[in-house]
This record gives structure tokens, C-alpha cells and sequence, in this order.
């Protein structure tokens, strides 16, 4: 095991105090620097706090462009982050609203997402697995508090400026309401997206915590490789075909991850195939994440030290650009504040 902790993050990371949250009420105490991100309902600034001079990321949700329903999503997600606090996570810290507009304020992640990444680069195992050790931490992390992600793919996962990696967009994460007489929990509903969601939230429209894993499997073959197993048309195709149509494919889709059967695996090492075909099995009893406690003993991961790793202190072995924008400079031109 190394000894690789991260000094960097401790000693330059400026970290707010719990105390200090929620201490943003008004868009006057930040001034506006430029546009990092939009999504599909948001635009996202990079803004700085007039007293303390450390920016932020903040949110920006027209209330007059979605319905009542969009706006209830939106104040649920406020509420999971609320009661998240981890190192791999992006930190929330308040959320305000005037007439036309909510506003969502976060830790700022400079380094870009991973879908960015790994479109530009072929990623060395041992980056990888410093990603996935700290995916797996925070999952680990949001599990242990009753939620589940149901969105994990690389372009909800942001790199901050050391290349920690940080799970964000709770759109669509909920908590396990339901409970099966095993005490596993639950949530009903084919929710996510298509390429990354797991055989039972596709055949049964259900999640459960080993669901996450099969999307951070996903996630993790696509770092590696540059390649989903799945591509988005087969698993949508998939979703629309009759139910005896769907366990055929069903079949073909976990042949297709059958070692002996992928060739693309072949160029990677055995634990990170072992660790790939764990996630991704098709049998919930069976996937990786089954047993949490089992995670930190994955071969993949014999080179970190878990407990170093989900206190963020695990150095990355790949740091994004310093004062690179990972940005597409036309959101620029279209914000609208
Ligand atoms: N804390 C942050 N720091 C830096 N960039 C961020 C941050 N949060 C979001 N972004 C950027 O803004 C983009 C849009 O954010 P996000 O996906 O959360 O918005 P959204 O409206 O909820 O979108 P969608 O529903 O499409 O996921 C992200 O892809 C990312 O590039």
C-alpha cells in the first residue's frame, strides 16, 4: 500500500466552516466573474463572495422557464444536499431566491468533468483507480445516509484543481423510501440514464444501492476504455422492446460483459477486468457494492488506503491545468443573468 496522502488539499483548500453555512441570502454579496457550466434547467457562474474574495459556483435556476413539478425536484435536491457533508462531495452551502430566480451556491470545481477527460485523454489504470476508490468513497458516503445517486456517469462527476473527483447533480437522487423484508431499501421508478442504468432498474423500473454500482462500473469501463459496453440506442431500443424480446437482450447484454467475450477488456490487467465484471453483474447478490464493507478489498484498489482516500487526502495522479477554463466559451455569449 502507498503512502501518497495529499498535503496539497489540506493545507490550500479554503474550507468554510458547518457553521458557516447557509450564510448567503442575496446575489448582492457576490460579484459575477464568468460562466462554467449550463445545464439543461440551470446556468452555473463562477461568482465571488464580496467580503471573503473565495469563489463559489452558483446556480442559476429561472423559476418562470419550469413548471411547479421541476421547481418541487429542485427543493428536494436542496434537501439531500443540506444533509451531505463529505469530502468528495461537492459542498452545498445555501440556496436563496428572489422573484425570477433560485440560486443554488457550491464549492467551485475548476478542474472539469470527467466526460471532458476522458473524451481528450486514454486514462493509465493507476489514475483511474484513484477516481473510482473516490467514487466508490462517496457512494459509500451517500448510501450510509439513506440515498441513493441514480445518475452516476462521467459528466456528473467534476475534478476540483488537485483532480479529486466529485460526485454532483442530485436532480435525480432520492431516499430509499421502501423497504423489502430483507431491510433492503428501495426506490421505484426507471430513473437516470439509459447506457448507465442497471439491468433491474431497466427490466423493473426499481433501484436499489447495488444499482449505483452497476453505474459506477459503467463509469469505470469508460474511463479505461473511451467506450460504454452499452451504447445509449441498443439499451433505449432495449427499454421499448416486449418483455420476451427484453430477457433475450437481456442475455445478450451480460454475455457481452463475459471476459472471454469482450475482447475490449483484454487490453486492461486482470484486477481491473475482475473489478469491471463485478460491478457490472447482472445478479444483484453477486455485483461488487453488495457488501460495501467488501469495496476497500478489491484487488483494483490494493495500491490506495480507503480510509486516506474518502477523507479526500489521497493524491490524484492526474491534476488538470491550473488556470485552464474547462469551459465552452459560447455559454459565455448566451448567459442570461
Ligand atoms: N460546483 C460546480 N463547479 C464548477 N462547475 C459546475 C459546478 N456545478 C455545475 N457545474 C458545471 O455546470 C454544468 C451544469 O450543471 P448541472 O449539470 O448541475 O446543471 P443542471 O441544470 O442540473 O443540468 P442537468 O439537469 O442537465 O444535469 C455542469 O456540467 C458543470 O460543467
Amino acid at each position: 500500500m502507498g503512502n501518497q496522502t495529499s498535503k496539497l488539499r489540506n493545507a490550500e483548500q479554503p474550507w468554510i466552516e458547518q457553521g458557516q453555512k447557509e450564510k448567503f441570502f442575496s446575489i448582492s454579496q457576490f460579484k459575477l466573474c464568468n460562466v462554467v457550466g449550463k445545464g439543461s434547467w440551470s446556468t452555473v457562474f463562477v461568482v465571488k463572495d464580496r467580503s471573503s474574495k473565495q469563489k463559489f459556483a452558483l446556480k442559476c435556476i429561472n423559476k418562470k422557464k419550469h413548471n411547479p413539478g421541476k421547481i418541487k425536484q429542485l427543493l428536494t435536491e436542496v434537501s439531500l444536499l443540506r444533509s451531505l457533508d463529505h469530502p468528495l462531495l461537492c459542498r452545498f452551502y445555501s440556496e436563496f431566491q428572489d422573484d425570477n430566480k433560485i440560486y443554488l451556491v457550491s464549492d467551485l470545481m475548476l478542474g472539469g468533468d470527467l466526460r471532458y477527460h476522458i473524451a481528450q485523454n486514454r486514462f493509465q489504470e493507476s489514475v483511474v483507480c484513484v477516481w473510482i476508490a473516490e467514487l466508490a468513497s462517496a457512494l459509500i458516503y451517500i448510501h450510509s445516509k439513506g440515498i441513493l445517486h441514480r445518475d452516476i456517469k462521467p459528466d456528473n462527476i467534476l475534478l476540483d484543481e488537485y483532480g479529486h473527483c466529485r460526485l454532483v447533480d442530485f436532480n435525480v437522487a432520492s431516499r430509499l423510501s421502501q423497504q423489502t423484508p430483507d431491510g433492503k431499501g428501495f426506490v421505484k421508478g426507471r430513473v437516470g440514464t439509459p447506457a448507465y442504468m442497471s439491468p433491474e432498474t431497466l427490466v423493473h423500473a426499481i433501484s436499489y444501492r447495488e444499482s449505483d454500482w452497476w453505474s459506477l462500473g459503467i463509469t469505470m469501463y469508460e474511463c479505461l476504455l473511451q467506450t460504454r459496453p452499452f451504447s445509449s440506442t441498443m439499451v433505449v431500443n432495449w427499454i421499448r422492446s416486449s418483455e420476451k424480446e427484453k430477457n433475450s437482450l437481456l442475455e445478450t447484454m451480460c454475455s457481452s460483459l463475459e471476459l472471454r467475450n469482450n475482447k475490449q477488456l483484454d487490453v486492461l490487467s486482470k484486477e481491473a477486468r475482475v473489478a469491471i465484471q463485478g460491478f457490472l453483474e447482472p445478479s444483484i447478490k453477486n455485483r461488487f457494492g453488495h457488501n460495501e464493507n467488501k469495496i476497500p478489498n478489491i484487488s483494483f484498489f490494493s495500491s490506495v488506503c480507503f480510509d486516506t482516500i474518502s477523507q479526500g487526502k489521497w493524491a490524484p495522479k492526474f491534476r488538470p491545468k491550473s488556470g485552464k477554463l474547462y469551459a465552452d466559451p459560447i455559454l459565455e455569449l448566451e448567459a442570461t443573468f
